[in-house]
């Protein structure tokens, strides 16, 4: 009789700046933890860096020299170049790709992975949806998959992960069987996990933040000071709520104030790749996808393509006034508008306009 599978087998679907920030502690907890099986499967796209195949690079060197120059990976994680290969056995699922190729992905792996597999996806962005919406990631996970996707967001710039510094994060889980070992898998001393189970609103947090620190890269680019970008950040908050309360009303306003919510939106807006690229837009008039190609090496921006797709949403709603920082943002990366245009749209925000509610006199 074949012996139960008693220990988790855990792949991780990507190896780019964070894929390989998370392989890192994931290897590490996998080898440590007696509920899980030490080897990790990291499935790589493969490239030919100076003559030779990633995969082997990483192989050998256990270092991932394009996306993580200077941080050693686990010997536990495995790079492999077939992704059916890597994800065939396992019983978590970590998606970390950008979110453009996450389609493909799910196409390729459909019918090959357990059924009984679980996901959790670290991937910040949306999709296009029929009908003129757009599609969580998570969600089309789940639907192309047909296995339950938490979701992992928060202020996690992959570097300073890497370097072990200390930082927390926001596991959105509903399903209390699985929440714990998404978080024993992710948890170490530097590294905090919060569960919470409003998961849409963590994704959507993520998401959308990618935006908004576009927004702060302008004004970077255009000289003004730190009020002027806490004023980005702001008014980015206020649209993100919004957002979330038009179109998935019943989130919880305290998942704002999680890692996923106003921690990574600082940190991005200060420290992230969306921020600088955006400035560099507004020094130099280059096009985005050149200083992208230029300046990441690889790595792939996630605010700008994110900021098409929720204006898809918002123009075939008609509603695209009603959040004019994202519109401003994906007007000026279309080249519709100038940077300096972003100012007058923030001084012109909707929430200057608020009256402030009398009090009741009794
Ligand atoms: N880098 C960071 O600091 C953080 C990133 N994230 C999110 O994690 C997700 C993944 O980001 P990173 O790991 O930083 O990726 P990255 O930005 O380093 O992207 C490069 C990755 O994309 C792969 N790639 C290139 N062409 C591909 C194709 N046609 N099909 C599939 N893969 C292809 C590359 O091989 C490489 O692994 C994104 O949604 C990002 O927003 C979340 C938190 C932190
Ligand atoms: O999501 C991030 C930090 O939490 C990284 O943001 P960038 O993609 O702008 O670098």
């Amino acid at each position: 009789m074949a012996e139960k599978q008693l220990k988790n087998r855990v792949c991780i679907i990507g190896s780019g700046n964070w894929g390989s920030a998370i392989a890192k502690i994931v290897g590490r907890n996998a080898a440590r933890l007696p509920n899980f099986e030490d080897r990790v499967t990291m499935w790589v796209y493969e490239e030919i860096i100076e003559g030779k195949k990633l995969t082997e690079i990483i192989n050998e060197t256990h270092e991932n020299i394009k996306y993580l120059p200077g941080h050693k990976l686990p010997e536990n994680v495995v790079a492999i170049p077939d992704v059916v290969e890597a994800a065939k056995d396992a019983d978590l699922l970590i998606f970390v790709v950008p979110h453009q190729f996450v389609r493909t992905l799910c196409s390729t792996l459909l019918g090959k992975i357990k059924p009984t597999a679980a996901a959790l996806s670290l991937i910040k962005g949306f999709d296009i949806a029929e009908g003129g919406g757009i599609d969580l990631i998570s969600h089309i996970i789940t639907r192309c998959l047909k296995i339950p996707c938490a979701v992992l967001m928060g202020a996690n710039i992959a570097s300073e992960v890497a370097d072990e510094k200390f930082c927390e994060t926001t596991i959105g889980c509903r399903d209390v069987l699985l929440a714990p070992m998404m978080r024993d898998i992710i948890q170490t001393e530097y590294f905090r996990v919060v569960v919470v189970d409003d998961e849409d609103a963590v994704e959507i947090c993520g998401a959308l933040k990618n935006i908004v620190a576009v927004g702060a890269g302008f004004v970077d680019g255009l000289g003004f000071g730190d009020n002027t970008k806490a004023a980005v950040i702001r008014l980015g908050l206020m649209e993100m709520i919004k957002f979330v309360d038009v179109f998935y009303p019943g989130s919880k306003l305290s998942t704002f104030f999680e890692s996923c919510g106003v921690a990574d939106l600082i940190t991005t807006c200060y420290g992230g790749r969306n921020r600088r690229v955006a400035e560099a837009f507004v020094k130099t008039g280059r096009s985005i996808k050149e200083l992208e190609d230029e300046m990441l090496n690889g790595q792939k921006l996630q605010g700008p393509i994110t900021a098409e797709e929720v204006n898809h949403m918002l123009a075939n709603k008609n509603m695209e006034n009603k959040f004019p920082l994202f519109t401003a943002v994906f007007r000026i990366c279309r080249g519709e508008l100038k940077p300096s245009d972003f100012i007058d749209c923030i001084r012109s925000h909707p929430e200057h306009m608020k009256q402030p509610t009398p009090k009741c006199s009794l």
